[in-house]
């Protein structure tokens, strides 16, 4: 018998060789992805490269061209309407139902959701995790840009979902609005959830995993920290030395500072060691990816 900790971890989602073909052209070429129970995962990657596509097709609205695929052990192609209400959807924007109030839309959508899950959100519980409770009563075409992508998110989450898709859920956000949605997203925690960012700093605070997608291949998955390692070696030193800045990338920085020290003591000032951050890591990723494609274009 197996024990707890030889038992593979539930997947919600598994794609092997994913593909999607739009006309003639190759927008995914094998995508393999997993996401497992409770985690966040990040797919991150350039304008174009395939993120909206996968996504789309994971939630059943488009239908693949080849590959496997299961969604909470369902292939979405053949999803049903118990299945379809397992999952929390927050597209872009929602814009209809502007005249609408806020707490009146919720209301309305948990009657989907009732006949098939056993929890469902209070409107009024869901309106203050989102932090709308101030604006429970207004029409939603009056609410603010961050206000009314607070009620997307909510829109997401009225049927308790298994598994919440966020597409570039913090777009127009100002920092605070920001703050306050990255402190939802952890309030949350357990739910299993995919997001698709350009902000690099938010996958690194949410994202228990990161995935890169460069032209329809997926070129990194790992932990911010293990996708660090990969272009691990260098550190940008800067110091000012005798009044005049100095700025150097080296591959040992602790024996050049200690050095810097022995020799210039106390003339040396404002040192800064900055370690490779996951916007350097992904350019360098994203570069290489475009560099190999092109090579084999050419
Ligand atoms: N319905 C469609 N018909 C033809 N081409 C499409 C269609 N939808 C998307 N594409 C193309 O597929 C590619 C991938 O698009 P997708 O929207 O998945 O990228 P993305 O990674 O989400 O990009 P972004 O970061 O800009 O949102 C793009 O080149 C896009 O032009």
């Amino acid at each position: 018998m197996e024990t707890g900790d030889n038992q593979r971890k539930p997947r919600v989602v598994r794609t092997r060789d994913l593909r999607m073909r739009y006309g003639s052209t190759d927008v995914l070429k094998g995508v393999d992805l997993t996401v497992e129970r409770g985690e966040v995962v990040a797919l991150l990657g350039p304008n174009g490269a395939g993120k909206t596509t996968t996504i789309e097709i994971l939630e059943g609205f488009r239908k693949r061209s080849g590959g496997d695929v299961e969604v909470l052990g369902v292939d979405p192609d053949h999803g049903d309407e118990a299945w379809r209400a397992r999952l929390g959807v927050v597209l872009q924007s929602w814009r209809d139902h502007g005249r609408w109030r806020v707490r009146e839309l919720l209301s309305y959508l948990t009657l989907f959701y009732r006949p098939y899950r056993e929890r469902v959100f209070d409107p009024d519980e869901l309106i203050g995790l989102v932090g709308l409770t101030d604006h429970a009563d207004r029409r939603i075409g009056t609410l603010s840009g961050g206000q009314r992508r607070r009620l997307d998110v909510a829109v997401g989450l009225v049927g308790q979902p298994d598994l919440l898709f966020l597409d570039e859920p913090t777009v127009g956000f100002d920092p605070e609005a920001r703050r306050g949605f990255h402190e939802l997203v952890r309030r949350l925690s357990g739910t299993t959830i995919l997001l698709t960012t350009h902000d690099l700093a938010e996958a690194e605070k949410l994202a228990d995993r990161i995935v890169i997608l460069v032209s329809g291949r997926v070129v990194a998955d790992g932990t911010a920290a293990q996708l660090a390692a990969r272009i691990a070696g260098k550190a940008e030193v800067r110091y000012r030395l005798h009044g005049e800045e100095h700025v150097l990338s080296v591959a040992d920085s602790t024996s050049y500072v200690r050095e810097l020290f022995e020799e210039h003591g106390k003339a040396v000032d404002d040192l800064e060691v900055r370690r490779a951050s996951l916007e350097d890591v992904y350019l360098a990723l994203v570069r290489e990816s475009e560099h190999k494609s092109e090579a084999v274009v050419a």
